[in-house]
């Protein structure tokens, strides 16, 4: 909570913006606080902005919007309602399911999507550097749920060669420009149909217990490249695993 005051106060920016260190008083003074709020400032975590900035994510995860249906999941797991489709999330929200609550609510959409980018922008970085043999003989590629095109743009800079399709549903994508880089957007549902390409790229997350590190997993089946991100939630790895990124034929 104390990182979503800092960035909610402007912290990380105030502090980017400086040229130089800057001091408590020339903080307090850049974000507007009462002198005698001061002496608490010290303690908030400063964030800086660059392109891994964690601030929207974490707005995003602390969200009333998404942290309220955790405080309904005993109530849900006691309902009788397995076969509805109800979850926390829709129970909190009339019904509504994730994306369709997203699609109506263009200022929590934003935040989402931005913090999704600003995830897509690390994790392209990593990909490129370490899977680029994942993508020899490709010359086309569509990033299915692929957001506002972060990584589509990232692999189509490092790619020269490929064409990168995005497909998002529509409110996500629309208004978006396609870019110079070889990507293009298309607004649509990927359980409908998902546009020819000589590649589909996926990028999920597993949580597994098995590994020592975050890892990444660019996995091709037939196809389709998976982007797997292995998180870890246990103290143990094996050497086979450790590796930042592996790539599978
Ligand atoms: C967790 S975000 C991941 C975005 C992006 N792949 C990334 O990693 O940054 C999931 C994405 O799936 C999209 N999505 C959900 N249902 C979809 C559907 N039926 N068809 C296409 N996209 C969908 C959402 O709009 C959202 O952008």
């Amino acid at each position: 909570m104390s990182l979503k005051c800092a960035v909610q106060l402007g912290l990380p920016e105030a502090v980017q913006a400086h040229s130089g260190p800057i001091s408590l008083p020339e903080l307090i003074s850049a974000l507007s606080l009462p002198p005698a709020k001061a002496p608490y400032l010290h303690r908030l975590l400063r964030l800086s902005d660059n392109p891994y900035n964690a601030g929207s994510l974490l707005l995003a995860v602390l969200d009333p919007v998404l942290t309220e249906p955790f405080h309904r999941m005993s109530a849900w797991f006691r309902s009788e309602n397995d076969d509805d489709g109800t979850t926390p999330f829709s129970a909190t929200h009339g019904g509504k399911m994730v994306w369709e609550y997203m699609a109506m609510e263009p200022e929590f959409a934003t935040l989402f999507n931005d913090a999704m980018a600003r995830d897509s922008c690390l994790i392209a970085e990593v990909v490129v550097k370490e899977g680029r043999s994942a993508f020899e003989g490709v010359g086309s590629l569509v990033d299915v749920a692929g957001g506002t095109g972060n990584m589509a743009k990232a692999l189509a800079k490092a790619f020269p060669g490929m064409s990168c399709t995005v497909l998002d549903l529509p409110h996500v994508v629309s208004g978006l420009e396609d870019g110079g880089n070889n990507v293009k957007y298309v607004a649509g549902d990927m359980f409908e149909s998902i546009p020819a390409a000589d590649a589909v790229l996926l990028k999920v997350l597993n949580v597994i217990n098995q590994l020592a590190v975050p890892t990444i997993r660019v996995q091709t089946y037939g196809h389709t490249l998976c982007f797997n991100q292995l998180v870890n939630i246990g103290s143990r790895g094996d050497s086979n695993t450790r590796l930042p990124v592996q790539t599978r034929l």
